[in-house]
C-alpha cells in the first residue's frame, strides 16, 4: 500500500486536475470497498407525459442576454419530448374544424373569407385552450402520483426523449452539415457521437462558424420577435446573474470548410478531383483526430467545489481527494435506500502521491449535458466553525477579500481593522446573502449545453427569482422540467425511507441537476461536511436551526426546489400553450391566404 487512505483528509493539498492522459500510470492498489452493483446504473425511469407542441418549441426558444453565446436549442433539446402523436392529433383535429367551417368554395368572397377565418381562429384557438387545459390537469395530476417504486430503481428520467433524438439523427442525416457540426465547445460528444461521424464521414469539427450558425439559427428560431415575453423574462434573469459569466474551462474549436471548398470547386476534371478528394480525406482525418483527443480531454467538467479536488478516470469515473468522512457516507449510502441518488461508489484509488475516492461520473454518456448544483441546507458551516469562531478565532484574510469585493461594507469596523473574517462569519454571510437560508438552499453554479457557465447567484434570493433561473436553465422544456420535478419528488420518498438521512447532519452537500437531449436526473453529491450524529439524536431536517441542534434545513431546500419547479412547469406549459396556438393561427392564416390567391387565380382564368 503506497498510501494511507484513511489517515488524513488530504483535501488541502493544492492539486493539478488536469485530465492526464496516461493512465496506465495509475495504480490501483487499494480497492478497499467492493465496487458497486453496476446494474443499478443507467435505469430508465418511466416516460413523463408528454404535451410539448414541436412546432412550439421549434418557435420558442428564450435567449439570455447576458451570457456571451447561446447555440439553437432546436437540435439539442428543442426536437425533445417528442410529442408527435399528441400534436398531430391536437393539428389534425384543428384542421378538421377548419375545413368543416371553411367550405372549398368559400374564397370567392374575399370579405366573406376574412370574416369566416376570424371566426375559425376564434373558435379553433378556444379549442385549443381547452385542449391545453385539459392536459395540463392530467399532467400536474400525473406528476403528483408518481410511482415511486419505479423512480427509486431509475437513475435517469426521460426515456422518451431518446426516440426524438434519434429523429434529430436523422434530420441531420439529411444533409444538414451544419446542424451536425454546432458544438462549439466540443465537450462533451463522446463516443456515440464520435461513431456517428465515423459512419457519416463528417466531423463535427468541420466547417464550424458558430457565431454565423448561432446568427442564422436565432433568426429562424424567432424571426419576428415572437418570443419577445422570454426574452424579456431572460433579460430579468440576466440582471439578476450578475456580469461574472465566466467561459468554462472546455475547449472550442472552430475549423474551417475552406479545404472542402477548393477541392470540389466546379471546372476540375475527375483525376484531380480524386486526387483532392484523397488529400482531403487524410486533412479530415488529421483535423477529426485532433478534434477528438481535444474532446476527450475536456469531456468533464467540476461546476463547483475546490479546484484540484477532481482528477478524471477512465470507465465512466472520477477520482475525488479522499476525506474520510467522506468515504464513510459513501460506503453506508451504497446500503441504504438513497443509493439510486448517489453516484456509485466504487472504493479508493492511489494515484501519485494521493488518495482518491472512485465515484461514477454522472456526466458519462450524456451529450452536451446541462449542470445545475444546488448546495442543501439552511446553513453551509458546521457547528464545530461557530464554537471556533468564538473559542480560538482564526481569521482569513482570503474570506476578508472576498467578502469586499462582493461588499465593501460587509465586513464590520473591527473586521476592517484586522483585514479578516473567522470562516464560520464568512460562510454565515454568504448564506445570509444568499437564498440558503431563507429557502434551504442556494445555486452554486450552471452550465450550458454550449459550455458557457454561471457561478453568480447571489442575487437570486426569491422562490420566482428561481423558477426564471430553472426555465433558463432547462430553456422551459416541460419534459425536462417534468422529470426533474419527479425525480425530486421520488428523493423525498427516499429520504423519508433512509436511515442515513435521519442520522446524519449533512452540510454543504449538493444535488446536481443533469441533463441532455434524451436523459435529466438529480443526484445527490458532496458528503465532506456530512457528520455522522451521536446514537440518541435524529434529525427532522425541516425545521429552522438553533445552535446546538444540528438541524440542516435539507429538506426545506427540497421543498422549496420542488415547488420552484412546480412553478417552473406552470409557466412553460402556459408559454407552450399560447405559442402553440399562435403558431397554429399563423399556420392557418397562411392556408387561408393560399386558398384566396387560388380563387382569384382561377376567377381570372374564367374571366
Ligand atoms: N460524481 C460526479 N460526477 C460528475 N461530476 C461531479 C461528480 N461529483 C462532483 N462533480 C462535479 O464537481 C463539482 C464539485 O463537487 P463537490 O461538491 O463534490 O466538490 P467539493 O470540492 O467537495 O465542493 P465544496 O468545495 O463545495 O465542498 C460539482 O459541482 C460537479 O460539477
Ligand atoms: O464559495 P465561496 O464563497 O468561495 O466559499 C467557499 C465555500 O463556502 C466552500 O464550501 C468552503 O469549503 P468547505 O465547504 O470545505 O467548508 C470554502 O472554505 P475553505 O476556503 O475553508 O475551503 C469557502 O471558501
Amino acid at each position: 500500500m503506497k498510501q494511507n487512505c484513511s489517515l488524513h483528509s488530504a483535501r488541502d493539498t493544492n492539486m493539478d486536475g488536469i485530465y492526464d492522459n496516461s493512465m496506465e500510470k495509475m495504480e490501483i492498489e487499494d480497492l478497499c470497498i467492493t465496487p458497486a452493483d453496476e446494474t443499478n446504473q443507467h435505469l430508465p425511469v418511466r416516460e413523463v407525459p408528454s404535451s410539448s407542441c414541436s412546432k412550439t418549441r421549434r418557435s420558442f426558444r428564450p435567449k439570455l442576454q447576458a451570457t456571451k453565446s447561446f447555440p439553437p436549442y432546436s437540435q439539442c433539446i428543442g426536437g425533445l419530448g417528442e410529442d408527435g402523436e399528441g400534436n398531430n392529433d391536437l393539428t389534425s383535429e384543428l384542421v378538421s374544424t377548419c375545413s368543416s367551417v371553411v367550405p372549398d368554395n368559400k374564397c370567392e368572397k374575399s370579405a366573406e373569407t376574412e370574416t369566416k377565418t376570424n371566426q375559425i381562429v376564434k373558435c379553433s384557438r378556444e379549442a385549443v385552450k381547452a385542449k391545453w387545459r385539459s392536459r395540463r390537469k392530467e399532467m400536474s395530476w400525473r406528476s403528483c402520483d408518481v410511482d415511486t417504486g419505479t423512480q427509486e430503481e431509475g437513475r435517469w428520467c426521460g426515456k422518451r426523449m431518446e426516440s426524438v433524438g434519434k429523429e434529430r439523427k436523422d434530420e441531420e442525416n439529411e444533409g444538414d452539415v451544419g446542424k451536425h457540426q454546432r458544438d462549439k465547445n466540443s465537450s462533451f460528444d463522446k463516443d456515440k457521437d464520435e461513431e456517428e461521424e465515423k459512419k457519416t464521414g463528417t466531423s463535427s469539427g468541420s466547417t464550424v462558424n458558430m457565431e454565423l450558425m448561432d446568427t442564422l439559427h436565432s433568426k429562424d428560431e424567432d424571426p419576428d420577435g415572437t418570443n419577445e415575453s422570454s426574452t424579456k423574462r431572460h433579460l430579468i434573469l440576466s440582471r439578476l446573474l450578475h456580469s461574472s459569466s465566466t467561459s468554462s474551462s472546455c475547449s472550442s474549436i472552430n475549423f474551417s470548410s475552406a479545404e472542402s471548398d477548393e477541392v470540389f470547386s466546379e471546372g476540375e476534371d475527375a483525376a484531380s478531383k480524386s486526387q483532392n478528394f484523397k488529400k482531403s480525406r487524410s486533412w479530415r482525418t488529421y483535423l477529426t483526430m485532433m478534434h477528438w483527443s481535444l474532446r476527450r480531454q475536456s469531456s468533464w467538467v467540476q461546476l463547483a467545489g475546490h479546484q484540484g479536488n477532481f482528477q478524471l478516470s477512465k470507465g465512466g469515473e472520477v477520482l475525488k481527494l479522499y476525506s474520510e468522512g467522506e468515504a464513510k457516507c459513501l460506503d453506508s449510502l451504497m446500503r441504504d435506500p438513497l443509493r439510486p441518488f448517489v453516484p456509485q461508489y466504487h472504493g479508493l484509488v492511489t494515484r501519485g502521491d494521493h488518495c482518491y475516492i472512485r465515484l461514477e461520473d454522472l456526466l458519462s454518456g450524456l451529450r452536451r449535458p446541462l449542470i445545475m448544483d444546488c448546495k442543501m441546507g439552511v446553513r453551509t458551516y458546521q457547528e464545530e466553525e461557530l464554537v471556533k469562531a468564538s473559542t480560538k478565532p482564526n481569521l482569513r484574510s482570503d474570506m476578508y477579500q472576498k467578502m469586499v469585493k462582493v461588499d465593501p461594507l460587509a465586513p464590520s469596523e473591527e473586521e476592517h481593522k484586522r483585514k479578516g473574517v473567522t470562516k464560520w462569519r464568512y460562510l454565515q454571510w454568504r448564506d445570509t446573502t444568499t437564498s440558503t437560508s431563507t429557502l434551504g438552499f442556494r445555486i452554486e453554479g450552471l452550465m450550458m449545453e454550449d459550455g458557457s457557465v454561471q457561478r453568480d447567484f447571489r442575487r437570486i434570493r426569491t422562490l420566482a427569482q428561481v423558477t426564471e433561473a430553472l426555465l433558463y436553465f432547462t430553456r422551459s422544456h416541460l419534459q425536462t422540467l417534468e422529470a426533474y420535478h419527479s425525480r425530486l419528488l421520488a428523493l423525498g420518498d427516499a429520504l423519508k425511507n433512509s436511515t442515513f438521512f435521519r442520522k446524519h447532519e449533512v452540510i454543504g452537500s449538493s444535488l446536481l441537476f443533469v441533463h441532455d437531449h434524451s436523459k435529466a436526473s438529480v443526484w445527490m453529491i458532496d458528503f465532506g461536511k456530512t457528520t455522522p450524529l451521536p446514537d440518541s439524536m435524529e434529525l427532522q431536517h425541516n425545521i429552522p436551526w438553533v445552535e446546538g441542534s444540528r438541524e440542516d434545513g435539507y429538506l426545506i431546500g427540497l421543498t422549496s426546489l420542488t415547488a420552484s419547479l412546480s412553478q417552473a412547469i406552470n409557466k412553460a406549459s402556459g408559454l407552450q400553450e399560447d405559442s402553440c396556438v399562435a403558431s397554429w393561427r399563423a399556420e392557418q392564416i397562411e392556408q387561408l391566404t393560399e386558398a384566396k390567391g387560388i380563387a382569384i387565380l382561377l376567377k381570372q382564368k374564367k374571366s
